[in-house]
């Protein structure tokens, strides 16, 4: 190339015959070339630069000034000359300029591919650090005012760990707000050119991957305690993808495989509910607290705090619903309630039954409730629930039977907590709390007014789970939505979202109506089955008592002057009761048999 030959000319070697750069240029000039044409392609070196102002400068030995009026010839060749050099110096430098830019950008593009080790995504990473260059960030502060709404929906984004790191995803999340989040959705146009769609969204708060737990409480479940003092209902939910941290969330932060329970929301509503508890406003009610720990897998309950025996969900008449059999653990300070927290999350991670095996799959809840002491009355329940992985009921296409059941099941779940959260910010709507058993459990914490709920959506920030992180958005989204007038602080600066960025359609969550009812008929026919095992277990065992009691009164009428009147009567209650334990377990039998049938 050019630029070499010049240089290498330069240090004397290789220099081609009968070309030396100024002969060059005059050569040229005389030949009428275009010298700009012909620099415009050529590429010059700064030494280049150099050589040719020396070619351009006055010889050592310069023309006389040339007397006034007159000019030489050779004096106007001089100044040609130095026109037509100046013009290539010109040249030269904006081409060198326009290189070192060239050279600039390949370094940076270089350096970033070095940085990033063949991160084949680098060019979204560098968009998206354009981008958010053109923000001004004002993240949530500690000191930024609570909002009392009655529901309250914000989004929580980890940092990426240590398995994207290594896999090298991009960070798509941004958030530049308090209550502002944007997802660079990494797309490719048709012809394979890469670009960025940049999906905003508003949440009541929005918790950045530098926020601790103890930011996250201030602003979530911490202004909900009260409303357990003052005879409402709180609940908070933390809802996303498995692996987004709502256990860290809600149970505590991880250290290792140690969890920290003082850390998680579980603990931190515990110590407020007993710092609450002795402040003197309440210290005369004579309070006392308990607590239960269980989880619901499709619609199946496991008592968390008793080796995971199964429990029943009952309806009475007035609506009421009960969890038969529940575990309720009086407690007296924190540290009861953070080793019954342990206890339970422990169960839910290890603990092996056949229907569960894989904490992602269910909804673990919490409760702290309080009455009156020696009251049955609950006066205030604060409900904390780690729900299923979200993406469980998006992955049905792919999934085998038993997943696609489960996830079915998930969804159906997870349309009807929506649905009943957006009852509750309607006041008086109808409340469609039997669309499934976590509705249906949960169903006083979506009546009153004074009831309050708080919703934690939880996303993960790395490229590869970038659906599932804007499923929860949209999720979350619809949650909001009613409450839009609820006092919302709106963040002017920034742009408003785009109402139809978010849609219904594009929730995914789809229910195959085929897969529902077959888990249907299968959950049927299973809770059919532990209903006629108990009935039998019911009859054996008042068999058993049936036998000593009729023996005790076959006995009493050999006595002399026993009473007949009261033996008579005794021995018909006695065959009443048996019989209608009979019958009622006759009745199980039948249900069984014809749901066999008709399976
Ligand atoms: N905000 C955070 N900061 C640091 N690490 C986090 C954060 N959130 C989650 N993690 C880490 O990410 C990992 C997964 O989190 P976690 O178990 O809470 O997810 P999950 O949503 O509960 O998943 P699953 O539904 O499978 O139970 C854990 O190792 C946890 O420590």
């Amino acid at each position: 190339m050019f630029p070499y030959l010049i240089e290498e000319r330069e240090q004397g070697r290789r220099t081609p015959r009968n070309e030396s750069p100024k002969r060059r240029l005059f050569e040229d000039e005389r030949n009428g070339n275009d010298l700009s044409n012909r620099h415009s392609t050529t590429a010059f070196s700064p030494r280049c630069q150099n050589l040719l102002s020396s070619a351009s400068s006055p010889s050592p030995s310069p023309p006389k000034s040339p007397k006034k009026g007159t000019r030489s010839k050779r004096e106007s060749i001089y100044d040609y000359k130095s026109e037509a050099a100046k013009k290539v110096e010109m040249i030269a430098k904006s081409r060198d300029e326009r290189r070192q830019r060239q050279a600039d950008e390949k370094a940076l593009k270089e350096q970033l591919v070095q940085l990033e080790h063949n991160n084949p995504y680098w060019e979204f990473a560098q968009m998206i650090n354009e981008y958010r260059a053109s923000l001004e960030f004002k993240p949530l502060r500690e000191t930024d005012p609570v909002i009392e709404n009655q529901i309250t929906v914000c989004v929580r984004k980890r940092p990426l760990n240590d398995k994207e790191i290594r896999r090298r995803e991009v960070d798509v999340v941004s958030v530049p707000t308090r209550n502002q989040l944007v997802v660079h959705e990494p797309k490719h146009k048709v012809d394979l050119t890469k670009y960025l769609e940049n999906q905003h969204f508003r949440f009541d708060y929005v918790f950045d991957d530098s926020c601790t737990n103890d930011l996250v409480y201030k602003f979530t479940a911490k202004p909900l305690v009260k409303t357990i003092f003052e005879g409402g209902m709180a609940t908070c939910f933390a809802y996303g993808q498995t692996g987004s941290g709502k256990t860290h969330t809600m149970g505590g932060e991880f250290k290792g495989k140690q969890q920290n329970f003082k850390s998680g929301i579980y603990g931190l509503v515990a110590q407020d509910v007993f710092k609450l508890l002795s402040h003197p406003k309440y210290a005369k009610m004579n309070y006392a607290i308990s607590a239960s720990f269980f989880e619901i897998y499709g619609k199946l309950v496991f008592d968390l705090l008793a080796k995971k025996q199964r429990l029943r969900v009952l309806e009475d008449g007035k609506q009421q619903v009960q969890v038969v059999g529940l575990t309720e653990r009086a407690v007296t300070k924190v540290e009861h309630v953070l080793e019954l927290i342990q206890k339970g999350s422990l169960e839910r991670t290890s603990g092996q039954t056949s229907a569960n095996s894989n904490s992602s799959r269910s909804h673990a809840v919490f409760q702290i409730i309080l009455r009156k002491n020696g009251s049955k009355h609950i006066d205030g329940k604060f409900s904390l629930i780690d729900l299923a992985g979200n993406e469980r009921g998006a992955d049905n296409n792919k999934s085998n039977r038993q997943t696609r059941i489960e996830g079915a099941d998930i969804n159906k779940s997870l349309l009807a907590l929506k649905e009943c959260i957006r009852a509750l910010g309607r006041k008086g709507a109808h409340l469609p709390f039997r669309g499934s058993k976590l509705t249906q459990v949960l169903r006083d914490s979506f009546i009153g007014e004074k009831s309050r709920t708080c919703m934690i959506a939880l996303i993960s920030p790395g490229n590869f789970s970038v659906d599932h992180s804007l499923n929860t958005l949209r999720y979350a989204d619809r949650v909001k939505e009613l409450i839009a007038n609820d006092n919302l602080e709106v963040d002017d600066t920034r742009p408003t979202i785009p109402e139809d960025d978010v849609s219904e359609d594009n929730v995914e969550i789809d229910i195959d109506e085929e897969v529902l009812r077959a888990e249907e008929r299968r959950l049927q026919i299973s809770s059919l089955e532990w209903e006629l095992r108990e009935s039998q277990r019911h009859v054996i065992q008042s068999c058993v008592n049936f036998h000593d009691m009729a023996c005790n009164l076959y006995n009493s009428a050999d006595e002399n002057g026993y009473d007949k009147q009261h033996y008579a009567r005794k021995w018909k209650s006695l065959l009443n009761e048996i019989v209608d334990i009979q019958k009622g377990a006759l009745i199980k039998a039948n249900e069984f048999c014809q749901a066999l049938e008709g399976n």
